[in-house]
């Protein structure tokens, strides 16, 4: 996931880079962004899903990250000089000239890798369920979560360094690009060992080498989900708040070099401290979650966090474009975007049958992959409109598709509200620890 999460935000410090060396304009990048999850978005998550359960985390494990690295190595073809010029590039010029060849086939790897990185999210997440049930769950995930933002982190200060590898006189998008498709194959190459030393484990241990598919998906559990109140306030929820992140995430770098007006290296050198006030406290507070609980009430405070952050951004940074300003935001973000992942992942198991949970997490991600999908694309074409004859892409205007941002977090708050006056009625459990032998949580199969 370390490696994954580097990967899927390599470029997003290197906006205007694009723009300038590839010729792609916010849209065509808003249109590249949200590629990454068009295939989950029609279906192929849910597909993902079966193949989860079905098949098991070693095997799926394997698939997703040799998904991830193919989809990668398209991407560098698509932003490299062997691909620029070519027939292949005049073609997929000639047809939607909006968007570049280039962009329309870095969108399509970007479109292959999504597929297996959410693959491997959805892996994660239920071998984590599995592993550590009625145990430190929380914990578990906050640290998951943390070592993929430590990647967000990592990739945000070095790409715009790599970028300037061939010197700052001639950047190029290729390099970082490049650099982390190598550290794809790495993990491939990782998860490959992983699952030998398994095996080679559960043989040891006199375990069933097919032990680990025995919650089997039925297609009749994705009608019931779909049926539920609360698996819909719940997938509501989590669509809102992460499509005001990942995709801020993404436009962050030119948000902030537009308004403060710095380069986009010390830009991209601000935005780090969003993943890494994240990678700080997600931890302590699966920690926190396992032993006290509060989850309901802490998706209220991380969506309302959110709401603050996001019209500070759109109002009061292009008023007062201060350096100091812009870093306490990111960090309060930061501290957003720990509260809410802490308290969300963890809180399905505990409303959710665990011969659901495959199903279930893949539902959930399914419906956020349709606003991390949509999202980038209205938000680049907010800001196209917003900016009409806007040339200079270190000048655009960024306050209309930032308080989109702020509004998903209104209605975020709102369905958060729902679920903590639910849970306080009905005593699903998310307010009180994980770490508990009878828990006393009202699932699914047992909500009316
Ligand atoms: C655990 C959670 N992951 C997700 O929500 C993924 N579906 C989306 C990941 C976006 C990067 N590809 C998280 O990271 O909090």
């Amino acid at each position: 996931m370390f490696f994954g999460y580097m990967f899927v935000d390599v470029m997003s410090p290197l906006q205007s880079l694009v723009n300038t060396k590839l010729g792609w304009s916010p849209e065509a990048f808003g249109y590249y962004a949200g590629a990454e999850y068009m295939l989950n978005v029609f279906g192929f998550l849910i597909l993902a899903g079966i193949i989860l359960d079905k098949m098991g985390v070693r095997f799926t494990g394997t698939l997703s990250a040799s998904v991830m690295f193919i989809g990668a190595c398209i991407k560098l073809y698509a932003i490299s000089s062997l691909f620029a010029g070519s027939a292949f590039d005049q073609w997929l010029s000639s047809w939607w000239v909006e968007m570049p060849g280039s962009a329309k086939l870095a969108a399509f790897g970007f479109t292959i890798f999504g597929c297996g990185c959410e693959m491997a999210g959805i892996t994660v997440s239920k071998a984590i369920a599995k592993w550590f049930e009625g145990k430190e769950m929380a914990l578990a995930m906050g640290v998951e979560m943390a070592i993929a933002r430590l990647g967000v982190f990592a990739v945000l200060s070095l790409s715009p360094r790599l970028a300037d590898w061939m010197g700052k006189n001639d950047p190029s998008v290729v390099p970082p690009v490049a650099f982390c498709t190598v550290l794809l194959l790495i993990g491939l190459i990782c998860y490959v060992v992983f699952t030998f030393m398994d095996t080679n484990l559960d043989k040891q241990l006199g375990a069933s080498a097919n032990g680990e598919g025995e919650e089997e998906f039925k297609l009749s559990d994705v009608g019931g989900l779909f049926k539920s109140r609360l698996f819909w306030i719940i997938a509501l929820l989590c669509v809102l708040y992460y499509s005001a992140i990942f995709p801020f995430q993404r436009f962050g770098t030119n948000m902030l070099q537009c308004n403060l007006h710095i380069s986009e290296t010390q830009a991209a050198d601000l935005l780090r401290w969003f993943p890494i006030g994240a990678l700080c406290l997600t931890p302590p507070l699966g920690y926190f979650l396992d032993r006290v609980g509060r989850g309901a009430t802490m998706l209220m405070i991380g969506s309302l966090l959110l709401i603050c952050c996001h019209l500070i951004f759109a109002l009061a940074l292009p008023a007062f474009p201060s350096q100091g300003l812009a870093l306490a935001t990111i960090i309060v973000l930061g501290i957003s975007f720990s509260l809410v992942p802490a308290a969300l992942w963890p809180s399905v198991p505990k409303v959710m049958d665990s011969r659901y949970l495959g199903s279930a997490y893949s539902l959930i991600f399914w419906v956020q992959n349709i606003g991390l999908f949509g999202i980038p694309i209205i938000f680049g074409a907010m800001l196209e409109a917003s900016n009409q004859g806007v040339t200079d892409p270190t000048q655009y205007d960024y306050t209309n598709p930032m308080l989109l941002f702020a509004g998903l977090g209104i209605v975020a708050l709102f369905f958060a509200i729902w679920l903590k006056v639910l849970d306080t009625r009905n005593g699903y459990g998310l307010d009180k620890p994980n770490i508990k032998s009878d828990n006393d949580a009202v699932r699914l199969d047992g909500e009316a």
